[in-house]
């Protein structure tokens, strides 16, 4: 059995959806977390001075968008045929897309109205709009998940993102509106493998 090692900051970000794969998975890893202290020293050592990083035997692979399709492809999570293949990259990239939201809300630290007006931005626009296109492939699909007839990394990719919404940048009610989404997120949250890494992981807001 490889041998995974995560090296992240300490918090969810970009490293939640990895740790989410390798939970569902049942993979035991190694979950680094650098903290601020250690980065400036750290930073020079990564190959484009960013993380995450995942390791597989030894093996260091950076960006984590390769990571989750890795991850997804290694463990069955990425759907059945190549238009399969497609969808869960459609909803991985629109994920990122928001992620790149909640970390232009996070830099903004030494401008406040910036990160207010982002923050608005994100909860009356930016989700909003996300939750009605999500909405809309799981209705399409009609098997209750996003993509396909059985969990894939898109069901994970859409749980992390709306689980870490409320904490990284406020409420958004429009969330109550989809109970097909609600579902969804009750039907990952049970799954006993990500039950037991949910309990288990370390409580940070971001
Ligand atoms: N495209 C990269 C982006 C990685 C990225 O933006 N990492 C941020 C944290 S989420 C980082 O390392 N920031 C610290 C820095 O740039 O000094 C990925 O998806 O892995």
């Amino acid at each position: 059995m490889p041998v995974y090692k995560l090296i992240y900051f300490a918090c969810k970000g970009r490293g939640e959806l990895v740790r989410l794969l390798l939970s569902i998975a049942d993979q035991e890893f190694e979950d680094v977390r650098i903290t601020e202290e250690a980065w400036p020293e750290y930073k020079s050592k990564t190959p484009f001075e960013q993380l995450p990083l995942l390791a597989i035997d030894g093996k260091e692979m950076s960006q984590s968008g390769a990571m989750h399709r890795y991850l997804a492809r290694e463990f069955g999570l990425y759907g059945k045929n190549n238009s399969e293949n497609t969808q869960c990259d459609v909803v991985l990239e629109t994920v990122q897309d928001v992620q790149t939201e909640f970390s232009n809300h996070f830099y903004a630290f030494d401008d406040i109205q910036k990160k207010e007006d982002i923050a608005k931005n994100i909860l009356e626009n930016f989700f909003p709009k996300f939750l009605k296109f999500m909405d809309k492939l799981i209705k399409d699909n009609g098997a209750g998940y996003l993509v396909g007839s059985e969990l894939t990394v898109a069901d994970l990719a859409y749980f992390d993102i709306q689980d870490r919404l409320k904490t990284n940048i406020g409420d958004c009610k429009e969330i109550e509106n989809y109970p097909d989404l609600l579902k969804l997120v009750e039907k990952v949250q049970s799954i006993p493998s990500i039950k037991k890494w949910l309990n288990k992981r370390p409580n940070t807001d971001l």
